[in-house]
């Protein structure tokens, strides 16, 4: 890797390390519940590394795999089962869930104890009002890389591209945790490049494929790229290949640090999970947090 590359695959085996030496100091073992329903490949790929992660780091792991026919009810129906099983310590629900199927209902059955994607409005409210509570996993990412890469954040400018519920707006909220200056920038707001520019660590939330060109970015910059874009690229076997909401070949040169893709924030999104459900089991079972999960 080059030298301003940041290494999320080796930051995200490091966390997951660090996850396992917690399990094995816990007196009773952390217990993942995932609910997968329908046939999206992807999602698919996200779960079975999820499964495989969650064991290796010696948690249990529990599947509800249900078919893409499955009504709204009967996956509500699942979460409410998950939320009863005193043995279970995070639930989380792939997105996204077939069309017949209203997301938020369903991550409002979610017991907020127990959300491990931080996305229930219980989760939501307890960051906007900084209360101890389990956060997103992917903005999580973003702000354990920024440290990796900067140190303290405080009075840095961050700039984030984006306001999903899932990463835009969480993202910012942590950043402001760490006392950075933040803007949250998005397709409306005017002088887009220019608003950017001024960032000290930019991150891009958008799901646009190459959008953030070089002169979007301060020199010197930390870019953190959220966008995982599957684009054509006829060279390849597959057809197509992933790519950010940053103009790698572009940003690279002009940034201080940067993330590719694949292989920046996408591998903290599973190794953050696997965090939030040791702090969830420890927070259930009253027991104090490990050593080595403090972002
Ligand atoms: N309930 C949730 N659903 C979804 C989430 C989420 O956080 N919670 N995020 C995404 C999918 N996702 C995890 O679920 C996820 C996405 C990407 C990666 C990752 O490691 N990507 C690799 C590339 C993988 C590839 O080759 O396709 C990378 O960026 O290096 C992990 C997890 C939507 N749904």
């Amino acid at each position: 890797m080059s030298g301003n590359l940041i290494d999320g695959k080796q930051v995200a085996a490091r966390l997951r390390n660090d996850v396992a030496v917690a399990v094995k100091s816990l007196a009773v073992t952390p217990t993942l519940a995932v609910v997968l329903v329908g046939d999206d490949p992807a999602s698919h790929v996200y779960v079975r590394n999820k499964i495989k992660f969650t064991r290796e780091t010696g948690m249990n792991s529990v599947e509800q795999r249900l078919p893409a026919d499955t009504s709204e009810d009967a996956v509500v129906e699942t979460v409410r089962a998950l939320n009863a099983d005193p043995d279970v310590d995070g639930i989380l629900v792939q997105l996204p869930l077939p069309d017949h199927i209203n997301s938020n209902r369903v991550i409002a059955e979610i017991d907020p104890d127990k959300d491990v994607d931080g996305l229930t409005e219980v989760s939501a409210g307890r960051l906007l009002l900084g209360k101890s509570g389990l956060r997103p996993c992917t903005p999580t990412g973003c702000v354990i890389l920024a440290k990796e890469t900067l140190g303290d954040l405080t009075g840095k400018h961050c700039v984030v591209i984006g306001r999903s519920i899932l990463v835009g707006k969480p993202t910012a909220l942590l950043f402001l945790e760490q006392n950075c200056t933040v803007t949250i920038a998005h397709s409306r707001t005017e002088n887009l490049s220019i608003v950017c520019r001024g960032a000290d660590i930019l991150i891009p939330a958008v799901g646009r494929p190459n959008m953030v060109k070089a002169d979007w970015i301060k020199a010197g910059a930390c870019v953190i790229d959220v966008g995982i874009n599957r684009i054509e690229d006829a060279s390849r076997k597959s057809g197509t290949r992933l790519v950010g909401d940053v103009d790698f070949a572009e940003a690279e040169p002009v940034a201080g640090a940067i993330t590719p893709v694949p292989g920046g924030v996408g591998p903290m999104t599973i190794a953050c999970l696997l965090r939030n459900t040791v702090l969830a089991a420890c927070a259930r079972r009253g027991l104090a947090v490990p050593d080595g999960l403090a972002i």
